[in-house]
């Protein structure tokens, strides 16, 4: 295994919000996400490289050693399993929340109570899945990749699973958030094999990560 150190990150809030703890660590990055079309992006530390991924593939890279850490939402790291990543730090950033949302005229609360079947679209089925059984609500689950909002809109689904952070989204689409199901935040995950034979670069920027995080 090289010593390089490659951190994978996808473009955006993750990005843009793990900047000020890579400074902590001393390391900045060269180029602008935004207006390179590089996927490689170099530091001012000769052995450490910024790798951009989409947020869902984060921790595949992590876990296949295709990089060495990577900074990944709570919500996708649960859709993914988690399996092989050494999760030491919540990086409290990208703050959201996983909630049921659904139209304003549907009444979700007697839906329940009635004991009727849902249909839920959503991307987070694992999250979906495990909130309706414990509850005992049986649902169909409708996998989407994005814009679940337009799935109660179209008829499509009687509820989604979606994040929410200000409320807009769901505001602007008449959406009602009925149901919180977790708070979210992103942590840290790290390749355990990479951890073991990388550790004196690994640790002190792990050290440096944890140091910086804001309450
Ligand atoms: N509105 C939001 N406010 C705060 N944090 C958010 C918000 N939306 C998403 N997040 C967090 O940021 C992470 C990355 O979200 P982002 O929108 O960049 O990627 P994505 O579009 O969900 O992923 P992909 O491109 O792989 O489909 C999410 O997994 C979640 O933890
Ligand atoms: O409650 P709000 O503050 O409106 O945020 C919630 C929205 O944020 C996320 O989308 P995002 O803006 O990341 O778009 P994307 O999923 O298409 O990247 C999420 O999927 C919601 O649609």
């Amino acid at each position: 295994m090289s010593q390089t150190i490659t951190l994978a990150l996808s473009k955006g809030r993750i990005f843009d919000e793990t900047m000020p703890l890579l400074r902590a660590a001393g390391i900045e990055v060269l180029e602008d996400p935004e207006k390179s079309r590089k996927l490689i992006l170099p530091t001012n530390q000769n052995d450490v490289r910024v790798v951009l991924v989409r947020a869902t593939d984060v921790p595949t890279y992590v876990e296949h050693g295709g990089a060495d850490l990577g900074v990944t939402g709570k919500d996708t790291l649960i859709e993914h399993g988690g399996l092989g990543l050494y999760q030491p730090l919540d990086l409290n950033i990208a703050r959201c929340r996983v909630s049921v949302a659904v139209r304003a005229d549907f009444d979700y609360a007697s839906a329940v109570r009635q004991g009727s079947r849902l249909r839920v679209a959503t991307k987070y089925t694992t999250i979906a899945r495990d909130f309706f059984a414990a509850k005992g609500v049986h649902v169909d689950l409708i996998k989407l990749y994005g814009s679940m909002e337009l799935a109660p809109l179209t008829g499509l689904a009687d509820a989604i699973v979606d994040l929410v952070s200000t409320g807009n989204t769901l505001k602007a689409n008449h959406l009602v958030e009925v149901e919180r199901i977790m708070d979210i935040s992103s942590r840290l995950v790290v390749n355990q094999a990479a951890l073991k034979l990388k550790q004196a670069r690994l640790r002190p920027l792990i050290d440096a990560f944890a140091g910086a995080i804001q309450p």
